[in-house]
């Protein structure tokens, strides 16, 4: 596995929700991805990959084309089979691989985890893959709407993942830092008893009809 530098690591720690509101850009992959396991969390660069339904062969050649500080993503039609388990992951790490953002299933879950491989996919399914259709690696693919290019940075946690262009790395963390601190300033103003309403200046916006008010 490649250490993570420590803008990664502060990415990791600002969280998607953070990063894809402070991007401004549309960058959120469809909310159908979840990780595999608790705790599964990674940034890296894609590497995208075409997989026909039910089988797996192209991922076997991601792998090999892949390296240290790349995401696997993988566009397997969102159809429910075992594309990916331990032995993969195993595989994957060997070459410095970080993760794996898959439109299908994967499985071997406990041993995805106990490796501390972050997958993150559509389906949970022990359903086995053929090997005959080596797919296409590398070239763009689009994952439920969103077009993801080699090169572009990913961010999965438990909340989502956000594809970002990779001229945009550092807009976004420091947009993202930006952020955090504000919301942290507001959020000390609520511990210390003001209302989200008057911190956020929401009252001009109306105010609810309720079950008391005498107009009812
Ligand atoms: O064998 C497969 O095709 C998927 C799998 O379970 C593993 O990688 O361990
Ligand atoms: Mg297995």
């Amino acid at each position: 596995m490649t250490t993570l530098d420590e803008d990664d690591r502060e990415l990791l720690a600002l969280g998607t929700a953070t990063l894809y509101e402070a991007s401004g850009l549309d960058c959120f992959l469809d909310a159908a991805f979840r990780p595999a396991w608790d705790g599964a969390q990674v940034v890296g660069r894609a590497v995208p990959v075409s997989a026909q339904v039910g089988d797996n062969l192209a991922l076997h050649h991601g792998i090999e084309a892949a390296g240290p500080g790349d995401v696997l993503v993988v566009d397997a039609g969102g159809a429910p089979f075992g594309y990916w388990g331990e032995v993969m992951a195993v595989a994957a790490q060997a070459r410095g691989i970080r993760g794996l953002v898959i439109d299908g299933g994967v499985r071997d879950t406990q041993q995805l985890e106990l490796l501390g491989f972050p997958a993150f996919s559509t389906a949970i399914s022990i359903r086995g893959t053929v090997k005959q259709w080596p797919g296409t690696v590398g070239i763009p693919i689009t994952l439920r709407g969103r077009v993801v290019r080699r090169g572009d940075i990913v961010v999965a946690d438990r909340d989502g993942i956000v594809v970002l262009p990779a001229g945009e790395y550092d807009r976004v963390l420091e947009a993202s830092r930006a952020r955090a601190g504000k919301e942290g300033a507001i959020m000390n103003r609520l511990r210390s008893g003001e209302t989200t309403l008057d911190v956020y200046g929401f009252r001009h916006l109306g105010s609810p009809v309720r079950e008391s008010d005498p107009a009812r």
